[in-house]
């Protein structure tokens, strides 16, 4: 049985992983965290009585083995610190680390013994777009992205667009975007290493990418959506025993399917 913490449990996936750890019997949700909750109004959050609830990183005491954070890009650093330094395996699906973020929590898994993993996307679909990108762009590398997302997205551009850029630069190298006049600021995106970037947010959508590749007299669009947020559950079922079981601390879904 592998004992979880859900970090964000109050949120949308926070919700969600504990409908699914509740609903495997290989897991065991033993404690919740999510700072401003009243612990005396938790009902119907899918807590049962064996549950701690925590509204503070300083007063979190679990036996938990396995740390699944869904909060936001401001704290999941702290969080994911604070798991592997009190030797709990992360398994991170929050948005929004910088590459220097990700290696610094690395090194100190790394320096623990203390494995785990990061994914920008649970989503199955998500994971084979970026595959699918990877292996386009090594014969059409003229190629820009476009990511939808629900209006209360904190971040842009989402982690799966970063995650997806940098697997495409790993190919083709960088390589400038054509240069356009803007008249109006930032119409053409943001820019990684040549490979521009749009981000929507706008209510009704989940999530959800394009990648479009353009070459002479012919283009190639590679789209994923995840409609529901149930659909990124199968991954994170995954992740919670591989994350259990690891010493090193693993970015990307791929790397354990
Ligand atoms: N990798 C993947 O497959 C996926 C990743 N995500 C990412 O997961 C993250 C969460 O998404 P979502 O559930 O939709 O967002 P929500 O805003 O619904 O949930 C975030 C939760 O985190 C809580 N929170 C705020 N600060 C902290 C903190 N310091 N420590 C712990 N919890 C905190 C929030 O509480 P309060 O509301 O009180 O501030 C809220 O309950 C985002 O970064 C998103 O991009 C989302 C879907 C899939
Ligand atoms: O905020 C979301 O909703 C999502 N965030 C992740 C991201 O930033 O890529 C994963 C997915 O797109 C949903």
């Amino acid at each position: 049985m592998i004992k979880v913490l859900v970090a964000g449990f109050m949120g949308s996936m926070g919700q969600k992983t504990v409908q699914m750890v509740n609903e495997n019997d290989d897991f065991e949700l033993v404690g919740a965290y999510n700072p401003g909750i009243d612990v005396a109004h938790m009902q119907g959050m899918g807590l049962s009585n064996n549950v701690k609830l925590f509204s503070s990183l300083d007063d979190i005491e679990t036996d938990a083995d396995v740390w699944v954070d869904f909060t936001i890009p401001s704290a999941v650093f702290g969080n994911v610190k604070f798991a592997i330094e009190h030797g709990i395996h992360p398994v991170v699906g929050t948005s929004g680390m910088t590459t220097d973020q990700v290696n610094q929590l690395q090194d100190l898994a790394a320096q623990k013994h203390v494995g785990g993993i990061i994914a920008p996307n649970f989503g199955l679909s998500a994971v084979l777009l970026m595959k699918f990108a990877k292996e386009a762009a090594k014969y059409m590398p003229d190629v820009e992205i476009i990511e939808m997302h629900h209006d209360d997205k904190l971040d842009a551009p989402s982690g799966t667009a970063m995650s997806t850029a940098q697997m495409i630069s790993e190919v083709r190298g960088d390589k400038p975007a054509p240069k356009s006049e803007e008249s109006l600021k930032g119409v053409r995106g943001g820019d990684y290493h040549g490979i521009k970037i749009h981000a929507v947010r706008l209510p009704g959508y989940v999530a959800h990418e394009q990648v479009l590749f353009g070459g002479k007299g012919e283009a190639l669009t590679i789209r994923q959506d995840s409609f529901d947020r149930g659909s990124f559950m199968n991954g994170v079922k995954l992740a919670i025993p591989a994350a259990a079981k690891a010493t090193d601390l693993i970015f990307g879904l791929e790397n354990i399917l």
